[in-house]
């Protein structure tokens, strides 16, 4: 963790000041170095002097071996400076700029073996065994280890990348490819990105890769061992995108592709341009996942199209895209489930308050990252909390009234990058002050800790079901199970999820009732990894030791954070099993990503911030 002070007055995690110089336009020139684990080559970056009088410019690196930096207009060497590194957010490079007020900057350089945002696979790490595999995750603030830039939403440039890799491995990237050349034993690949991106945007893998196609805009990735499966499990991209365009505008991005990941992703899905990257646990074989993808459709406008400044504003990004991924579920599946997706979400977020404390700072939807971690920071609150507040304005003004609101805000505001202010001041001037704005307590709403100040009253119409099976297991008292199979028929996976929910948080429940559980619906073979996660941390809270090589076969198939944390957190509070939790994650980290493997250590202990 850094030391407590903001790197840069408009955003705590950068050290960039774009506000004095911007670069508009990145080009991007690498190798992929498998042997040695590096990305090696250069980037020339296109600055403009926002203040004319600004003889430098500073920039973001983590870990980056530096090797020149020239004014590529005349090849002169542009003297440089890299300051001290912080642990997290890495240094500062500050190079001092010609006298022009727009200018190339090259730098050449190569990544760190253990650059943050990127993960090497050995082949045996991948499902074909034969070829290795290289993938990024930037955000929030890991750009800065795979190359030299200003790494803080706050900016955006559009790029263009010349990536070499060793054949037959196909590279994609968050942008549209555009050719790719035969050098013998490597292929080059180019790509271009015209929209302008924020850095943590930028994205790569690098493996053996196939695909299929799903219309003329999409197409689905994976390694051929289960690209069947995964255009199968996708096969409703094209409805969602079309559904997303009717609540948010105009997408602007030209193509949407999808990978499928490696099992150690640590995120359900990452939204990168053109090519959103998704885990391999959302391979349920029924669709009954694909909300992720929603989710990350949605982000082609919120987040990605208007972005938030910094991460302190991450409700702006996720609490507006949890909102559009329901607009999309209630356009497509109707009203109740849009609504029961937002009763599950509240009780992901009653979790994560326990999990955080409910006077931790870090639970208000506005947040002060002045110091620390983003990736500590990350929790389910800017999603839901945001969500919650959403719904609530779309019924406090009508909801046709919001709609025409939200589309208005997202073209307002596209292309840029906005704070919670600016999205105030919008909502008030676009519904001119008046007695239903002066209902709004913003305060409450954005800086207040815990729970959402108004919990909007959701239809119940799938939750009763879940509450009333849930209701008879608290009830029986344990003799002559009166319990079967067909108990769940009628159930849509979401409200199986939803039961172990709330099973999770009973007070009336025990061991005893948990086996007979496990006889009559065997949650242990539930392909879903939703199920299975709040299946097993029902297990670990009541302490089912036989239920551990499960526990632990699950933790260590995936390296997706929202399965692997809280179950090492129920691992480390049961004291009989705490260190052996903790050697298996010794074990197995360096399989893990490094956001992964830091905030576990974090959970169990291993390091103090
Ligand atoms: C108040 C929070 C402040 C800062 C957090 C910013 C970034 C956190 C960082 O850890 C990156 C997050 C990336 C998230 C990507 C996808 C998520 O939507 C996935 C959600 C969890 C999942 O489904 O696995
Ligand atoms: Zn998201």
């Amino acid at each position: 963790m850094a030391s407590g002070k903001r790197l840069s007055p408009n955003d705590p995690g950068s050290y960039s000041l774009p506000e004095k110089v911007a670069i508009n336009h990145i080009d991007i020139e690498l190798a992929a170095d498998f042997k040695n684990k590096k990305l090696k080559g250069l980037v020339d970056l296109n600055f403009t002097k926002i203040d004319e009088n600004c003889d430098h410019i500073i920039l973001d690196n983590l870990d980056l071996n530096i090797i020149s930096v020239i004014n590529k207009d005349d090849g002169s060497s542009l003297e440089f400076t890299i300051g001290d590194s912080l642990k997290v957010f890495g240094s500062k490079i500050e190079i001092k700029l010609p006298f022009t007020k727009k200018g190339v900057i090259r730098i050449t350089y190569e990544t760190s073996k253990t650059a943050s945002a990127l993960q090497w696979l050995t082949p045996e790490q991948t499902l074909g065994k034969v070829y290795p595999y290289l993938f990024s995750q930037c955000q929030p603030a890991h750009a800065r280890s795979m190359l030299p830039c200003q790494d803080t939403p706050s900016l955006k440039s559009t790029y263009t990348a010349k990536i070499t890799a060793p054949k037959p491995l196909t590279v994609l990237m968050s942008a549209i490819p555009v050719e790719v050349t035969d050098n013998g034993e490597t292929r080059t690949f180019f790509f271009q990105q015209t929209v302008p991106v924020q850095s943590y945007l930028i994205a790569l893998a690098i493996g053996n890769l196939v695909s299929r196609t799903l219309s003329p805009i999409s197409k689905i990735w994976s390694e051929s061992e289960e690209i069947e499966k995964a255009a199968y499990e996708f096969k409703q991209i094209p409805e969602l995108l079309k559904t997303a365009e009717q609540v948010c505008g105009p997408y602007v991005w030209k193509i949407y592709d999808l990978l499928v990941m490696p099992p150690s992703f640590p995120f359900g899905g990452m939204e990168n341009p053109c090519l959103t990257f998704v885990t391999p646990t959302l391979l349920a074989g029924d669709r009954s996942l694909v909300n992720v993808v929603a989710h990350e459709i949605a982000h082609s406008w919120t987040g990605n199209l208007v972005t938030n400044c910094n991460f302190e504003h991450f409700w702006m990004n996720e609490g507006f895209t949890v909102y559009v991924e329901r607009k999309i579920v209630g356009a497509m599946h109707g009203e109740n489930l849009r609504e029961f997706a937002a009763l599950g979400g509240l009780e992901d977020l009653k979790q994560s308050v326990i999990t955080l404390g409910a006077d931790n700072p870090l639970t208000k939807l506005v947040v002060d990252l002045s110091g620390i971690d983003p990736d500590d920071a990350f929790s389910t609150c800017p999603y839901e909390k945001g969500h919650t507040f959403l719904f609530y304005l779309e019924k406090l003004f009508g909801t046709s009234e919001f709609e025409a609101f939200f589309k208005s805000y997202i073209d307002k505001f596209k292309y840029k990058s906005v704070g919670t202010e600016d999205f105030k001041s919008y909502l008030l001037s676009y519904f001119h002050e008046n007695d239903v704005t002066s209902q709004i307590d913003w305060d409450l709403w954005l800086y207040t800790c815990g729970m959402p100040p108004i919990i909007p009253s959701y239809n119940k119409y799938y939750e009763d079901k879940c509450d009333s099976l849930l209701n008879r297991w608290e009830k029986w008292d344990g003799t002559d199970s009166p319990f079967n199979k067909s108990d769940l028929v009628e159930f849509q996976t979401a409200q199986t999820i939803q039961f172990l929910a709330l099973l999770l948080k009973s007070n009336s429940f025990n061991l005893h009732k948990l086996k007979i559980m496990q006889e009559v619906y065997d949650f242990n073979s539930n392909g879903n990894c939703e199920i299975l996660l709040r299946w097993l941390r029902i297990c670990a809270k009541f302490k089912w030791s036989e239920q551990l090589e499960l526990i632990f076969k699950f933790i260590n198939s995936t390296g997706r954070m929202k399965y692997v944390r809280p179950l090492y957190r129920d691992l480390y509070s049961w004291e009989e099993v705490r260190t052996r939790a903790i050697e298996n994650f010794e074990k197995n980290k360096m399989s893990l990503m490094y956001v992964c493997r830091h905030t576990v250590a974090k959970d169990l202990h291993l390091r103090d911030q």
